[in-house]
């Protein structure tokens, strides 16, 4: 037996709800360009959970579905109020939080497929209400209720900050949303598979796959971009701070990708938000910092960039916190966790794989007071 390190090049499930075949991204066949240039993250949804687009009374009765359950029960609220909101990271609060909701549905290890369905729903509805109440309680601020009226991605930068938002900026929201919300069997999408693989309920597959894209070579990788860019601080200082990192074999946040290698399908839609965002808040040297350091890492390590890249720059336009980028992605990425969850019961199998023993051979045990 011979293990393949990273799992690399193996396939390990079927799928139906989405596809990475010659650089190019599907969700249940439709393409990446499409859905992000035409579709509300609503549809997105309902798309990966049913595997057809819906029509509009689907569509409808989603959306409202989402918005009537977004308020977070008063006791998650009252645990987030108790963690220690100054000293931790947001990933590990909407971790922690996601898995204090399942203590409080009735339905949790309740396991027949309409109630998972009615988990996904309340889930998928929460986890915006999750992110922006603890943005705001660390900053002792109380949450701000959803507004049953608005869609999925105004009520998340109105929990957030309490303002109306603006058209441009639920259009940017969506998008992204759009752009992050499947991607095959990414490491916090097996992740969640693994987990509800054992028959283990739905909060603890989003708990576990909230966990593996914290990391920085997954979807902790945006705020990393971000943290980068506001070292650098400006173009100038661009070419000397990259070649450091380079000639010190250190690793550029936002670049390279396990699967694709002629490029990520999903960087352009967010460059050119960041182009046309970062110019409207007055702060163009991000998109010209980050045009530079793409410019340099494509031609020096081939290396193109991924979805993350770019998704700082307009994140960072947003107003959002730069903690808060990783937290946004779940919020996107649950949409997938769950499909794919949902997928897996309906034809389920353990996953266990095995290991390439590389220890010690045969050894003799010798009692503790011989060693
Ligand atoms: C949503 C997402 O999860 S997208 C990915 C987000 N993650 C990042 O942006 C973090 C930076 N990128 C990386 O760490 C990697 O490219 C990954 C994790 C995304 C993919 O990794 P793998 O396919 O395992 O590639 P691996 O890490 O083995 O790298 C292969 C080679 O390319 C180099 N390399 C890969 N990515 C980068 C990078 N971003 N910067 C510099 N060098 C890189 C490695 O150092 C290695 O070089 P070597 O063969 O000389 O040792
Ligand atoms: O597929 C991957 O390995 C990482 C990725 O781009 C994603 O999860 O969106």
């Amino acid at each position: 037996m011979t293990a393949t390190k990273g799992l690399e090049g193996i396939v390990a499930a079927s799928t139906s709800i989405s596809s990475i075949i010659d650089d190019t991204l599907t969700y249940v066949g439709y393409n990446i360009d499409d859905l992000a240039e035409n579709a509300s993250f609503e549809e997105v949804i309902y798309l990966l959970w049913h595997l057809k687009l819906p029509n509009k009374e689907e569509l409808n009765d989603l959306k409202q579905q989402l918005a009537n359950n977004m308020e977070l029960p008063q006791e998650v609220i009252n645990a987030m109020k108790a963690y220690p909101v100054k000293n931790i990271h947001p990933m590990a609060a909407l971790r922690t939080a996601v898995s204090t909701l399942g203590l409080y549905d009735e339905e949790a290890d309740v396991m027949e497929e309409a109630a998972n369905f009615r988990k996904a729903v309340r889930l998928q509805a929460k986890m915006p209400a999750i992110v922006a109440a603890f943005a705001r309680i660390r900053k002792g601020l109380e949450p701000i209720a959803p507004r049953t009226d608005f869609g999925f991605a105004a009520n998340f930068l109105y929990m957030l900050t309490g303002e109306e938002p603006e058209a441009i900026a639920i259009e940017a929201f969506n998008k992204a949303l759009v752009l992050h919300a499947d991607h095959e069997l990414n490491a916090s999408t097996f992740t969640a598979r693994v987990c509800v693989a054992t028959l283990s309920d739905v909060y603890s597959g989003v708990t576990a796959a909230i966990g593996a894209l914290k990391g920085p070579l997954h979807g902790g990788a945006n705020e990393q971009v971000m943290k980068m860019l506001s070292e650098i601080g400006s173009v100038e200082n661009v070419d000397s701070y990259i070649h450091g990192k380079l000639s010190n074999k250190e690793k550029i946040m936002g670049f390279g990708h396990r699967v694709y290698r002629q490029g990520d399908p999903r960087a352009k839609h967010l460059k050119a938000m960041s182009e046309k965002l970062t110019k409207l808040t007055g702060e163009p040297q991000y998109y010209e910092m980050s045009t530079k350091i793409e410019e340099i890492v494509t031609s020096e390590k081939a290396l193109p960039p991924n979805v993350d890249f770019y998704s700082a720059s307009v994140y960072h336009s947003l107003g959002i916190d730069h903690d808060l980028f990783t937290p946004i992605f779940a919020v996107s990425r649950v949409s997938g966790w769950l499909a794919h969850i949902l997928e897996q019961y309906s034809n389920n199998r353990l996953i266990r794989p095995r290991a390439e023993y590389v220890g010690p051979g045969m050894q003799t045990y010798v009692p503790i007071e011989n060693r």
